[in-house]
């Protein structure tokens, strides 16, 4: 865990991003940008494609067309750079019922920065009040303590972007304000957010992605194109 600046952060872009799943478009024409200490809102109904935008962000869904760039340069020429910068937390967790949190944390810190101590580990469990849990399974953890345990990671493994879909699901009031809290701080020292949720969440001068303008009509144009690129 670090207060220092992000020092590799940069503008992170989309460009005519389009998504298909199954036999679904689920968006088209969809561009964004998010320099350093920004941070986007990702609002739309069930199924609008919130948590598909989100993997596409995190280079786990190959987008149908456009593409990402990170400070100009294309994402897909270097995946593997994209990962050690970007944190994807999705909205199921990630918990295995028979490690510890120690375990379960520590795994992921030693993963995505080759840390994983019980110091790094317990410093993020602290921040979210959950420090006293350290040598518990993840089976017996209740649904808001294993989501704090799944946003924990984002503190023991520093990255510039965060990729977090409904964060504060199961969350009480006073952990999601200490969530909003670590975004600010996160924020201020250049890193960027991107947070789908159909609640509220105080994202202060937040851009906002309504995901309902820009879903398309099954004839969209773009589509014989988008398969051939998947294909
Ligand atoms: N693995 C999958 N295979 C096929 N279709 C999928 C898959 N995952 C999602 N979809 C479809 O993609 C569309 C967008 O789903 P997505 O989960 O991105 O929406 P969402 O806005 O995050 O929804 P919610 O608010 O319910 O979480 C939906 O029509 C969904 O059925």
């Amino acid at each position: 865990m670090t207060d220092q600046a992000f020092d590799d952060a940069a503008e992170f872009a989309g460009r005519g991003l389009a998504c298909i799943r199954g036999e679904r478009i689920v968006f088209a024409d969809l561009d964004f940008s998010l320099a350093p200490g920004e941070a986007i809102l990702l609002l739309g109904p069930n199924g609008s494609g919130k948590s598909s935008l989100l993997r596409v962000m995190a280079g786990l869904l190959r987008p149908a067309a456009g593409a990402l760039t990170w400070g100009g340069a294309p994402v897909a020429e270097d995946p593997e750079a994209h990962g050690g910068r970007s944190r994807y937390i999705g909205h199921h967790d990630a918990i295995k019922p028979v490690l510890t949190v120690r375990e379960n944390v520590g795994f992921w810190s030693s993963l995505w920065s080759g840390d994983g101590s019980t110091a790094t580990v317990q410093r993020a469990l602290a921040a979210f009040g959950i420090a006293h849990l350290l040598d518990v399974p993840g089976r017996w953890l209740s649904a808001g303590q294993k989501r704090r345990v799944n946003l924990s990671r984002l503190l023991a493994a520093p990255a510039p972007l965060w990729l977090l879909d409904e964060p504060t699901t199961a969350l009480d009031r006073a952990t999601v304000a200490v969530v909003e809290g670590l975004i600010a701080e996160h924020r201020a020292r250049g890193g960027m957010v991107v947070l789908s949720t159909h609640t509220d969440v105080a994202l202060p001068g937040a851009k906002v992605l309504q995901m309902d303008d820009f879903t398309v009509p099954m004839d969209w144009a773009g589509l014989d194109a988008a398969e051939e690129a998947l294909s």
